[in-house]
């Protein structure tokens, strides 16, 4: 990440560029410095102070956000001029955060903002059917696939991205459901907008309210300040909300009144507020089996239901498989400087016949181990994680995991080491997918496949194990041993 942090003060950018090891830091004591630092090299946060020697923050911001309204701006305010930041949110900022600096707000915002400037940046683009062989630069998500299912996700990708419509995303985990609302975001006529996203499985209720609908100072306890949500955020851009088939039911209700009448009201507060915010919404979940089971509202879905784009799992996406390893081959071995021709028969054979629960992005990491694997110039099967070499040994008797009832003990800090050296952007989800799956799989096996039982030894609710489960392909469905009650 490239963060550029624009502060009289040295010593708070000092400290500030400790907080990032590892990331390239540039800071600007002044706003023209600022500027021509932005100008030289588009960073992908910024962090300006609202109090400038030579001009306001606010004056600084606007300037910025005209030069490139994509990068997301955070500014640092004092109490005493945190109305000003609301405002400047209000006109385009990302957020912004109360002096003294707090790492523990400080370091995860950040983080937050480099993902969306991420996705709202890297195009993501559908294959152009007209081009013999489309070239594009390694800073471009292009999606790669021929198979017919995938040729009609374009299709319907281009079909609906003009459309002011709410669009439905749905596949299983890692099967590219970001990267198409991307895409349909950057085909449209919002492209040149905002485009926030959040996780709706990831944070707990009131937490998601206040991102979405913003609050009021004083609505709940810790709530010290005005904050301002994203609906609100994205009047004009696009929202894209994923894993919306795990929200609760009040969120449920809360978001099925926004898509009605697109108003609703900050936490806490009175005044009724207009959005017209375009919803992207994706989910890995059978929301037609969870109205059944009353976990998700009907009326919601039909609301979201306007234009629905599958995505087919991997498995059944044919001879896509060979076109996607081969394409993050070449872009994996670029990255890291190997010299690699491509697969032997027998891996791609293996890559063919394996079942890829995680889909794409299991393809993503199986590939990129293979290249760090490999002492040869060609990817053998040796090279490829022992769970695609020998699938069956790693099929526990009622949830895939990785390692059956073996003891494996992991090296996470060894692991993180290999994916910083092949230049992973997945870590945390990779490694915690890893971890997960371990720890599922051993309290499963110990309240005998029992999701009630094994969600409370968790300390989390069986709704959100079961979803876990489902994105990380640990299917409780294929598994007659694992029991809802
Ligand atoms: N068709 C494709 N071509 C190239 N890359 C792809 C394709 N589909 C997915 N990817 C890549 O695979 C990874 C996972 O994709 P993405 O995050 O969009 O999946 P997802 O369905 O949203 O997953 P989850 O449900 O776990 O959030 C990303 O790095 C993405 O760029």
């Amino acid at each position: 990440m490239q963060l550029l942090i624009i502060d009289d003060e040295p010593l708070i950018c000092e400290t500030i560029a400790m907080a990032f090891p590892g990331d390239q830091v540039i800071s600007s004591l002044t706003a023209e410095d600022g500027i021509a630092a932005f100008l030289e090299s588009p960073p992908d946060v910024v962090l300006c102070d609202i109090r400038l020697p030579d001009m306001s923050g606010m004056e600084a911001f606007e300037k910025l956000h005209r030069i490139d309204p994509k990068v997301p701006i955070i500014l640092m305010t004092g109490r005493g001029t945190a109305g000003t930041a609301i405002e400047a949110m209000q006109r385009g900022a990302f957020e912004y955060i109360l002096k003294p600096l707090d790492p523990d707000t400080l370091i995860p915002l950040v983080c937050d903002a480099a993902e969306t400037s991420r996705m709202t940046r890297t195009p993501a683009m559908v294959p152009d059917p007209s081009a013999e062989d489309q070239a594009v630069d390694a800073s471009t998500d292009l999606l790669i696939g021929a198979c017919p299912a995938m040729q009609e996700v374009y299709r319907s990708v281009g079909r609906v991205a003009g459309q002011n419509v709410t669009a439905l995303i749905l596949g299983e985990s890692g099967t590219g459901k970001e990267v198409i609302a991307r895409a349909i975001y950057q085909y449209s006529g919002r492209a040149a907008g905002r485009f926030l996203a959040i996780n709706c499985a990831a944070i707990p209720e009131q937490l998601l309210e206040s991102e979405l609908f913003g609050h009021e100072k004083g609505a709940f306890t810790g709530a010290e300040r005005k904050r301002v949500g994203k609906f609100e955020l994205c009047n004009d851009g696009t929202l894209f909300l994923d894993e919306i088939g795990d929200m609760t039911p009040l969120m449920q209700t809360k978001i099925l009144r926004v898509l009605q009448d697109q108003t609703f009201e900050r936490v806490g507060g009175s005044e009724t507020i207009h959005t017209n915010a375009r919803i992207i919404a994706a989910t890995n979940r059978d929301l037609e089996q969870a109205i059944e089971s009353k976990d998700f509202r009907s009326d919601l879905f039909y609301r979201l239901n306007v234009y629905t784009i599958k995505l087919p799992p991997l498995r059944e996406r044919g001879d896509d498989i060979a076109l996607l390893a081969n394409h993050f081959l070449n872009r994996f071995a670029t990255e890291l400087g190997k010299q690699i021709s491509g697969f032997a028969k027998e891996a791609m054979d293996l890559f063919k016949q394996y079942r890829w629960p995680g889909n794409v992005r299991e393809l993503q990491s199986a590939v990129k181990h293979a290249l760090l694997e490999a002492t040869g110039p060609v990817i053998v099967p040796a090279f490829l994680p022992d769970v695609i070499r020998e699938p069956a040994a790693h099929e526990s008797g009622r949830v895939s995991t990785s390692t059956g009832s073996t003891t494996n003990t992991f090296d996470f800090a060894e692991m993180t080491r290999q994916r910083l050296q092949a230049g992973s952007e997945d870590i945390h989800r990779d490694l915690v997918s890893i971890a997960e799956r371990e720890i599922f799989a051993e309290v499963l096996r110990h309240t005998d496949g029992n999701l009630t039982q094994a969600a409370k030894r968790l300390g989390i609710t069986r709704t959100t194990l079961r979803a876990r489960l489902e994105s990380l392909g640990m299917s409780v469905e294929r598994s007659a041993s694992v029991t809802e009650n």
